[in-house]
């Protein structure tokens, strides 16, 4: 496993005990505000001594305090990135960027300083000054400062919680791209359901110090028991390929051999993307529906139906496309007689998925 973490610490009135192994790529760390987020991260980062703990990337061991190791926290070899870009005000964007940065120790290196600032679209901005930057561009820059010090891994601490809506959507490609392009393990905090669903390969979601869950981001985000951000961030992850973008603003993919067609999305033909599919945003049929605006139409098979406390239920169904959930009323449940093992129909309105529902995989 790429990342291996246990940590166990008592404060007056709270108590973490958290362990869970991740494998390649970015792991989220989600959780409400009290749940531990912090504590973990500290002790991966190396602020403080947790009274027991464990802890390697990649095989390497970063504390395990039974046997007195505690490697300090600038031997760690960690890229940070925090919810404030936190950049020298007196210095330039280049030589922000040039703190703290390593030297590649070998050829093949991937990172280079103008690969990086070329991947962040840094290049016009490398003699302006931090207070003239806009909070969107100074965490680019504080990305491109953590990757140049060539980290081990990368630690991002709830780093789009200080931007706007706009400010995040323009971030997040950018740690798609840290993802997808270098092999560096990434311990991402956060507390927004969108944030995994676009990011995560592995989600560790905490619950009052406990791990309530791990799993990969798909199967975590599509089982209709696990409602940590409340019903309407049930969803479904499905992958997907970019086929066509036509003339009337609308993209094709191919879902598993099914199409479904969203608003233009600014990604070239033939790339893979993965696409979340809000519950409340499905309907169901148990006829092939005719007649109907919605361009997204997928046959499936019910595999579970799930009643809540209050008026809803969620339906799982597996179709070509992948497992989809629908939310419905209960009272749809009873008058449409759905039961495990129908075959259904499921509607997705093609405007229902935002272009910021859509990301890189
Ligand atoms: N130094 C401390 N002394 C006593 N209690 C602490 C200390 N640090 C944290 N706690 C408590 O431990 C619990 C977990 O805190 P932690 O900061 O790890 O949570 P978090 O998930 O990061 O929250 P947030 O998202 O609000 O930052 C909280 O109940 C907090 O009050």
């Amino acid at each position: 496993m790429t990342l291996s973490v246990q940590v166990s610490h008592k404060f007056d009135g709270f108590e973490l005990d958290v362990s869970f192994e991740a494998p390649e790529g970015l792991t989220v760390l989600f959780g409400a505000s009290g749940s531990g987020k912090t504590t973990v991260v500290n002790a991966v980062a190396g602020l403080g001594t947790p009274d027991q703990a464990r802890i390697s990337v990649n095989g390497r061991l970063l504390v395990e305090t039974q046997r007195g190791i505690n490697l300090p926290a600038y031997k760690r070899e960690i890229g940070y990135v925090f919810q404030e870009a936190r950049l020298f005000p007196h210095l330039n964007v280049r030589k922000n960027l040039l703190y703290g940065r390593r030297m590649a120790r070998n050829r093949s290196d991937k990172i280079s300083f103008d690969r990086v600032v070329g991947m962040l679209g840094l290049d016009r901005l490398l003699t302006r000054h931090p207070a003239h930057l806009s909070g969107g561009e100074k965490q680019r820059v504080a990305i491109g400062r953590a990757l140049l010090s060539r980290p081990k891994m990368i630690l991002a601490d709830e780093p789009l919680a200080a931007l706007d809506e706009r400010r995040k959507a323009e971030i997040i490609p950018y740690f798609e791209l840290l993802r997808d392009e270098f092999s560096l393990p990434i311990l991402y905090v956060s507390h927004s359901i969108a944030e995994v669903a676009r990011l995560a390969t592995t989600v560790v979601a905490l619950e009052r110090g406990a791990v309530s869950r791990v799993g990969a981001a798909a199967e975590v985000l599509g089982d209709p028991a696990f409602t940590p951000a409340g019903v309407r961030a049930v969803g479904a992850i499905l992958d997907a390929r970019v086929t066509r973008h036509h003339d009337d603003g609308l993209t094709e993919l191919d879902a598993g051999g099914a199409a479904l067609f969203l608003p233009r999305i600014p990604k070239t033909e033939g790339s893979d993307v993965r696409v979340r599919v809000a519950a409340h945003d499905v309907i169901l049929s148990r006829d092939a529906p005719k007649g109907l605006s919605a361009l997204n139409i997928l046959r499936g098979t019910i595999v579970a139906v799930r009643a809540g406390e209050g008026p809803g239920a969620i339906v799982s169904l597996d179709t070509q496309a992948g497992r989809v959930l629908a939310r419905v009323t209960r009272r749809s449940v009873q008058a449409m007689e759905l039961t495990e093992g129908q075959v259904i129909h499921a509607v997705v309105k093609s405007v229902a998925v935002a272009p910021e529902d859509v990301g890189a995989r």
